[in-house]
Formats: structure tokens, C-alpha cells, sequence
């Protein structure tokens, strides 16, 4: 276990962009260690500026963000948040080896100098056995699959010693099994008191790793436990007419009255017309 427990909270903010668009308003939601989060919602809802706001790279005109129960500049200084990015955000032609991304987890451990200890080539060795990727440490970032590629990333996360873990799409672009890989990894990151929130439009892998969800779209709609939060008509309120509802036809062993959600992710929900999720489909309908 961590020595100190993590928590996150977002009280109320309100984000504005500096052409005016006021992309969060009045969003707010609360996290403690142990758990991972869903930040769920379509296209241009705001989840990257959560992220940002809870990372202090934008400011909110309203409301504050508290990590461990003090401001966000003072987490990022003891190296609690840590930050896996989409797989768009990286200039994977840079020339730099496994090994270099996951030391750039270490640098708020270093000097101005920047110049590795023993105990950072410790930490840099087990975040990479820990993912899977001790034997890929020299290979040059551009020369991996887009499943290594998230496995680096968040193997850096690790070696810098985040409490509070922010993942942006982690799923985009993996195949099922490397899916499989980073959720057990995530839920043994959770096992050890650690905050785990995955920002994600991929709804059908939602309810099989969050324990609770935060659904957005310019506010905070609605969070919670994932089974009281990632329902039908919540889902119907952030996706609006983004989702598709389908009653499934003839198939079994489903309730014939089942509804099926159709995500971005060719993995269908399918859920009881009460909104309470049955489980997905793993093929196409
Ligand atoms: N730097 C910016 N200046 C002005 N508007 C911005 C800026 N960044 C984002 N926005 C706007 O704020 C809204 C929320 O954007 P945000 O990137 O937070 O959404 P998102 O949920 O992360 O979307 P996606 O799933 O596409 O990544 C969008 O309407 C977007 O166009």
C-alpha cells in the first residue's frame, strides 16, 4: 500500500478558453485512492479539460482542484499525478529508446542536471518489468506496436511514483488481448491504493474495470458507482444522438426486450430497458 492515501477532488470548476468558450461549467465530482475512474463522454465534452485542469495546465474561473487535499501545483511538486498520453500527442520519430521515455518519469526525483541515480535505474527497471517491456528497453519508441506504446507510457507514470494516474484513451488502437494486459495492471495499480482515471469514449469496455464513472458533457452529469452511474438513460443524457439504441433481434440467451448501445468501440452494450448493463457483445451485430 501507498504511504498516504490519495484523493482527488473537483469542486464545481468552471473552465473558459481564452476565445471564450466555456468548455466546463460547474463540474464537479470527488475520488479516493483505491479505484478506477471512467471519464466518460463524446467528442468536445470536456474530459481533456478535466484532465488539464486537474494536471494545472489551465486554470478554472471558478471552483477548485485539491490532490491530496491541497492545490494541484503542490501534487505536481511531490510527483503525485502522472499523466499517460494519447498516442496522437507523441512524436514517435523522436530518436529516443524505451528506456529514455520511462527516465523522463524520474526527472522531478533529479537535479537540474538530470543526471540518473541508482535508485532511478532501480525504479526505471521494475516500472518496465512491470509492464512487460524489460526486454524492449532499448528499442527505439518508433518501432513499436501501438499496444508498447501505451505500456511505455505507462510504465513512465510509474517510475515517477504517480498516486493519481490520468489516462487519455489508454484502449485506442489496441488489440483485446493488450486490452486485457492494461486492465490488470491497472486494477493491481488500484490494489495499491493508487487513483486510476481513464478518460474514454470506448463505452463497452466501461462497466468490465471502472469501479465508478463520471459522466460529462460541458458539466459533470452524473458520478458515482458504475452500476448506479453507467446506465441507459444516463448514457442516453451524455451520448445524446451519438448512440444508436437497437432492440437485439432474436438473440440468445439475451432477454428478447434487451437493448443494445452501440458505441465507437464495435463492441456493443447490451443492456435491460431499466438501464442496467448485462454485458457486451464480442462480435458485431
Ligand atoms: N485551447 C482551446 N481553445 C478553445 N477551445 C478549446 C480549446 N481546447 C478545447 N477547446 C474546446 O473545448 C471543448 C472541450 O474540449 P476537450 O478537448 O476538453 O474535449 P474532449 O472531451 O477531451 O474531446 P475528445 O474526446 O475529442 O478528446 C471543445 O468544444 C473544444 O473545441
Amino acid at each position: 500500500m501507498l504511504a498516504q492515501p490519495i484523493s482527488l477532488a473537483v469542486e464545481n470548476i468552471s473552465v473558459a478558453y481564452p476565445n471564450g468558450h466555456l468548455a466546463l461549467k460547474d463540474a464537479g465530482f470527488a475520488l479516493h485512492g483505491g479505484t478506477i475512474c471512467g471519464l466518460v463522454g463524446i467528442n468536445g465534452s470536456g474530459k481533456s479539460t478535466m484532465f488539464k485542469s486537474i494536471m494545472g495546465l489551465v486554470r478554472p474561473g471558478q471552483g477548485r482542484v485539491l490532490v491530496a487535499g491541497g492545490p494541484v501545483e503542490a501534487a505536481l511538486k511531490r510527483n503525485l499525478v502522472a499523466y499517460v498520453p494519447q498516442a496522437e500527442e507523441v512524436d514517435w520519430t523522436f530518436p529516443v529508446s524505451v528506456r529514455d521515455v520511462v527516465m523522463m518519469g524520474r526527472y522531478g526525483h533529479m537535479n537540474l542536471l538530470r543526471i540518473p541515480r541508482a535508485a532511478d535505474h532501480r525504479e526505471v527497471a521494475a516500472a518496465l518489468d512491470r509492464v512487460g517491456m524489460a526486454d524492449l528497453a532499448e528499442r527505439q519508441i518508433g518501432e513499436l506496436s501501438g499496444g508498447q506504446r501505451k505500456r511505455v507510457f505507462l510504465a513512465r507514470a510509474l517510475a515517477q511514483g504517480g498516486q493519481l494516474l490520468l489516462l487519455d484513451e489508454p484502449f485506442t488502437g489496441v488489440d483485446v488481448t493488450t486490452e486485457e494486459a492494461i486492465i490488470t495492471l491497472l486494477k493491481a495499480l488500484r490494489d495499491e491504493g493508487r487513483i486510476v482515471l481513464v478518460s474514454t469514449h470506448n463505452l463497452g469496455s466501461v462497466p468490465t474495470f471502472c469501479d465508478q464513472v463520471v459522466l460529462v458533457n460541458r458539466t459533470v452529469l452524473a458520478a458515482g458507482p458504475t452500476a448506479e452511474v453507467f446506465t441507459a438513460p444516463n448514457l442516453i443524457r451524455a451520448f445524446g444522438g451519438a448512440l444508436r439504441q437497437h432492440s437485439l433481434p432474436g438473440a440468445t440467451p439475451l432477454p428478447a426486450d434487451a437493448v443494445v448501445v452501440l458505441s465507437d468501440d464495435e463492441r456493443p452494450l447490451v443492456m435491460a430497458p431499466d438501464g442496467l448493463v448485462i454485458g457486451r457483445l464480442e462480435r458485431d451485430i
